[in-house]
């Protein structure tokens, strides 16, 4: 097992700006590191730079202490496998998880017995016969995943494997990724933009924004506990609803103001007092899976939208704020999500960037409920639902420390 390390590590592109900026990370030995972001946001340099593919413009890559930068990428024993599996179409499925052992001096029936046992780890010993052609998209991952893992890698290097993907088969193989790394024991980075992927398969999940990392860490407590608004915006589903608000203090009052309404928060929390010191500070309020409530705080609004989600519905509850600014998301990263393809290939569409209609919040409402558009709603909110973060969408922590 080989611990992976970035340290300062940089990519530009003549043309396109600094793709990876300055980042540095470290991969436990046989951790399941999870990269997530949005489109364009350098996962895929980020782990080219890893495998040796693209040659970083500074900084080093060690594995386990000892830099590779100068090192061939078919020298690191690394495997990887991207969203466009790329088997070989007049291949048997044998032939193909095979196909990388052509090089290397072993026994033909060393061979066999070899694709017999990685195709059994990854839930295909019944296709070895097969031709691409007529394997479903998630069979064909798996061709690709053995094929990857047969030379016995010690890296594992995994590009949106599962985007081309039918959903079915994708929660299964998000799992058998998982369990199949726990029991290989090899150190594997996983690049997605699905936040579900993330949270469901990571160790620890590392957020990448425009380059740059966000923070690291294992995904219940950067869900919980994020460090920026982009990562609290990105983490969330529903979606997080943003809202802007100024805080106002005076005598032992404190209230969050969103222009139509305002948040009184209680008196005798601690964390208040440590809100009072902010007073006139503008924040965005991040505040994620709501329930309607109508004691302590409330915030009441009309529902515009409701989405029947089976197990529960989601109202879209207007309380007439102010989406916040930071929404506004850097042109060119809105044109990507935008576009539906670019040179590189298929865009999947980015949900975040999306401006939330005028100041909405997301509320679930459990079954069996009914709910209709133009119903008034009262939605708690409790000190524990608010996130803050400050103009540069920087966390404020109003936790007594
Ligand atoms: N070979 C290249 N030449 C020029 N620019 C590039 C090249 N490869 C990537 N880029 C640019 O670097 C940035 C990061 O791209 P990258 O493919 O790493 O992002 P990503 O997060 O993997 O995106 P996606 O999820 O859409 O695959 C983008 O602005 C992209 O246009």
């Amino acid at each position: 097992m080989v611990a992976i390390a970035a340290r300062g590590l940089t990519k530009s592109f003549d043309d396109d700006g600094v793709a990876v900026d300055h980042v540095d990370l470290d991969v436990a030995p046989g951790e399941l590191l999870v990269v997530l972001g949005p489109t364009g946001c350098g996962k895929s340099t980020l782990l080219r730079l890893l495998a040796g593919i693209e040659e970083p413009t500074s900084g080093a890559v060690l594995f386990d202490g000892v830099p590779v930068t100068e090192i061939d990428p078919r020298d690191r024993n690394i495997a990887m496998v991207f969203q466009d599996y790329a088997l070989y179409p007049h291949l048997t499925v044998a032939q193909n998880i095979g196909f990388p052992l052509r090089t290397v001096p072993v026994p033909a029936a060393d061979i066999g017995v070899r694709v017999a046992e990685v195709a059994r780890n990854v839930g295909i010993a019944d296709l070895l016969n097969r031709y691409p052609e007529h394997l479903s998209g998630g069979q064909r991952q798996r061709v690709a995943m053995a094929r990857a893992l047969i030379r016995h890698p010690s890296v594992f290097l995994l590009d949106e494997p599962l985007s081309n993907v039918d959903a079915g088969a994708r929660s299964a193989l998000r799992g058998e990724i998982v369990a199949l790394v726990r029991r290989l024991g090899v150190t594997t980075v996983h690049v997605t933009h699905d936040q579900i992927e993330a949270m469901s398969m990571a160790d620890r999940v590392a957020v990448l924004r425009a380059g740059v990392l966000q923070q690291v860490g294992p995904p219940a407590e950067v869900y919980a506990d994020p460090d920026t608004l982009f990562v609290a915006a990105f983490l969330g589903t529903p979606r997080t609803s943003l809202l802007e608000a100024a805080v106002y203090a005076e005598d032992n009052r404190v209230v969050l103001d969103f222009g139509s309404q305002v948040l009184e928060l209680p008196a005798d929390d601690p964390r208040t007092a440590v809100l009072a010191e902010h007073h006139t500070d503008r924040v965005t309020v991040a505040m994620r899976a709501l329930t309607p409530g109508v004691d302590g705080m409330v915030l009441r609004g009309k529902v515009t939208t409701v989405d029947n989600l089976g197990h529960e519905l989601l109202a879209h509850v207007d309380v007439g704020g102010v989406p916040s600014p930071w929404l506004d998301t850097p042109p060119g990263l809105r044109a990507a999500a935008r576009a539906e393809s670019t040179p590189y290939g298929f865009y999947p569409a980015y949900d975040v960037v999306e401006p939330l209609p005028m100041g909405e919040v997301m509320v679930r409402v459990a079954m069996p409920g009914r709910v209709l558009p133009g119903d008034e709603m009262a939605v708690g909110v409790t000190l524990d639902d608010l996130l803050l973060f400050d103009r540069r969408g920087l966390r404020i922590r109003f936790i007594a420390e």
